[in-house]
């Protein structure tokens, strides 16, 4: 579980982050949506411990960020994968070298260890077959996959996702959001992803927080989205014309029971 607390933070005079606190939860997708420039990924690196904040804390399995050494900071680092925007493959290295380079960096396993690992988290991942292909020669969507076979091969408690889904289209998003989910409940994981995308929202939103303007606006699950009154929430979700009728016909369905 990670939990924030009034987490503050500036670039020069201007604050970004204006107090946040949420929690995120293991096996459950927890998501970050929020308005382009809302602060959605200085949130998410902040939580990262890629940036100095300004205010508040965030705890690890209850452990203070803060008062971590370089030492433990390094072995919680392994605790976390990671599913950058573009997939962040090294494009000169096979699908199984850049899967197999988190465990040579951070793992002690022998080397057939590593590779059974490799193969388990690439069938996971429905890419057995892919081993010695260049990411120049694979799909968006397939990339992606190894990407999040990547970020899952130390096994990690926490995965954190930049926009899972830029540059799929509308189905390969929902193959890409289903795994993410699988994965998140088989392992127990706590997963936090930034989207823009409803979808998402919608297919595997268990714990959604919004962030409007460095606050958040509202916190709550896919089926309160529908519901709520929340004029942030409808501000955000009107924004997108199918989520809008969506919305209402939910609401005139719940009006009539
Ligand atoms: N390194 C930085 N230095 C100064 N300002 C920054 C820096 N990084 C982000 N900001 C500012 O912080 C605000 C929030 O940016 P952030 O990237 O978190 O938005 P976002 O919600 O992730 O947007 P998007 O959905 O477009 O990626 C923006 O006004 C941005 O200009």
């Amino acid at each position: 579980m990670i939990r924030v607390e009034n987490l503050r933070k500036k670039f020069g005079d201007t604050e970004v982050i204006k107090g946040i606190s949420a929690e995120f939860y293991p096996g459950k997708v927890n998501l970050i949506i929020g308005k382009s420039g809302s602060g959605k990924t200085v949130f998410m690196k902040s939580l990262l411990g890629l940036f100095d904040i300004d205010g508040g804390e965030i705890y690890y399995s209850g452990e203070p960020l803060s008062q971590m050494d370089f030492k433990r900071r390094k072995a919680l680092r392994t605790e976390m994968g990671m599913v950058f925007q573009g997939s962040a493959l090294f494009d000169s290295l096979t699908v199984e070298e850049n899967v197999i380079f988190p465990l040579k960096m951070f793992s002690v396993m022998s080397p057939k260890e590593m590779l059974d690992r490799v193969n388990f988290c690439l069938k996971r991942v429905n890419l057995e077959n892919s081993n010695k292909k260049y990411p120049a020669e694979l799909s968006g969507g397939m990339k992606k996959r190894v990407a999040i076979a990547r970020a899952i091969a130390m096994n990690p408690k926490y995965l954190f996702c930049d926009e899972p889904n830029s540059g799929l289209d509308p189905q390969t998003s929902i193959v890409i959001d289903n795994l993410i989910r699988e994965i998140t409940q088989e392992f127990g994981i706590t997963t936090v992803i930034n989207t823009h995308d409803m979808n998402s929202v919608m297919e595997i939103g268990d714990n959604i927080i919004l962030i409007k303007e460095g606050y958040k606006a509202w916190q709550g699950s896919k089926s309160e989205i529908l519901s709520t009154d929340n004029e942030d929430v409808n501000e955000f979700v009107f924004t997108s014309q199918l989520f809008k009728r969506i919305k209402q016909s939910h609401q005139t369905a719940s009006a009539r029971e």
